[in-house]
């Protein structure tokens, strides 16, 4: 038995949700390029979820049904304003979805129809989850979700407080779609291992939210945005990368275990970033974000990955820096009960074996002569 350290190349299932094959990324075959310039998130959910597009009624069908299980009971409210105001983001909202486990009546109920239901309400919730926690911790009261529109815009909404314009939800609809699924990531896999000991799916998405938190996967944006404050304007750019590059330090933002030659989302938020440091006037990160590109990419060859640009666009969106991991909890739940609802067709428990290495053939020793 040898060991594949961090299991590179490894194929560990079969799935048909999403394919990362020479560089294309598709959601059921259908191109990412696609999906991101023409089709909205909830599109998107259904895709993942179902297998094909959805007709018009079976898209109003799941609009309604995500606005109508959007707000979170008012115990885990409660609880949420017991949290210590500087929660970690990720960690309060690893917390939050753990515990709407407590108030579904069906949070055990292992059938297909009740693993949906469940998807639908996690999805639902998970955007109000974040927008309440984000009011609870400046001392105001977390809002209703409103009804009839998308999860882009009700996430904003339930943030600010204000009616966001449009350009802002196209970009963060757009952002959603590009985040939504990812074949086996690591937290995606972290899901099916939970799930796949039959466990319920609240588990599968609580072990998702850790897994995503580090910042070598979605932890990595809020990490981007934090060394871009650090560096501070375009001209500090050159010194900062380059003794960072020297000192053998990981550049956030960049590389990819699958993708050698660029993740192929990143062109859109590289284009979202520059239109909207244009239209609000500030092109600032997006200018350093351009020039960290040039100089890593040319001395390391390394390419920019999903996290790097989405910084500067949510930046641009006017959202605090620790929501930018929330913010792709909110896309990723989508792909990560795709997968769970795949992994229960057709379960079998994950266990995979370690290498050994350590001391053989040790005697136990009574406790009185050890020294
Ligand atoms: C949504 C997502 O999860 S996308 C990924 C988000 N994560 C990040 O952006 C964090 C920064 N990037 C990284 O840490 C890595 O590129 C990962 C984790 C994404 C992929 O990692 P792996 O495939 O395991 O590559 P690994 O970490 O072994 O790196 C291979 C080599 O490239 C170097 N390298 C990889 N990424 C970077 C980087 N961002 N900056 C500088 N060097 C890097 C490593 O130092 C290593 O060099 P060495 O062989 O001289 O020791
Ligand atoms: O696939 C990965 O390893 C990480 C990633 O880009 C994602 O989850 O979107």
């Amino acid at each position: 038995m040898t060991a594949t350290k961090g299991l590179e190349g490894i194929v560990a299932t079969t799935s048909s949700i999403s394919s990362i094959i020479d560089g294309f990324l598709t959601y059921r075959g259908i191109n990412i390029d696609e999906l991101a310039e023409q089709a909205s998130f909830e599109e998107v959910v259904y895709l993942l979820w179902f297998g094909k597009l959805p007709n018009e009624a079976e898209l109003n069908q799941l609009k309604q049904d995500l606005s109508g299980n959007a707000a979170i009971p008012a115990e885990v409210i409660s609880q949420m304003k017991l949290y210590p105001q500087d929660s970690n983001s990720m960690a309060a909202l690893r917390t939050a979805i753990s515990s709407l486990a407590l108030y579904d009546a069906e949070a055990n109920d292992m059938s297909r129809d009740a693993n949906v239901r469940k998807a639908i309400r996690l999805q639902a919730q998970l955007p109000t989850i974040v927008a309440a926690f984000a009011r609870i911790r400046q001392g105001q009261e977390p809002l209703e979700p409103k009804q009839g529109v998308s999860i882009a815009h009700n996430f904003l909404y339930m943030l600010t407080g204000n009616e966001p314009d449009e350009v802002a939800v196209n970009a963060l609809d757009t952002a959603l779609v590009l985040h939504a699924d990812h074949e086996l990531n690591a937290s995606t896999f972290a899901a099916r291992v939970t799930v796949a000991t039959l466990s319920d799916i609240y588990s599968g998405i609580t072990s998702a939210i850790g897994a995503l938190k580090g910042p070598l996967h979605g932890g990595a944006n809020e990490a981007v945005m934090a060394m871009l404050e650090e560096i501070g304007s375009p001209e500090q750019v050159d010194g900062y990368i380059g003794e960072q590059l020297d000192n053998k330090v990981k550049i956030m933002g960049f590389g990819h275990r699958v993708y050698k030659n660029g993740d192929p989302r990143a062109k859109h938020l590289q284009k979202m970033s520059r239109e909207l440091g244009e239209l609000t006037g500030n092109l600032r990160w997006y200018d350093m974000s351009i020039k960290i590109e040039e100089i890593v990419t040319g001395q390391k060859g390394l390419k920019p990955n999903v996290d790097f640009y989405s910084a500067s666009v949510y930046t641009s969106l006017e959202i605090p820096r620790d929501l930018f991991t929330p913010i792709f909890a909110i896309s990723r739940v989508s792909g990560w009960a795709a997968h769970i609802l795949e992994q229960f067709e057709n379960n079998r428990l994950i266990r995979p074996r370690a290498e050994y290495t350590g001391p053989s053939n040790s005697k136990y020793i009574p406790l009185e002569q050890r020294s």
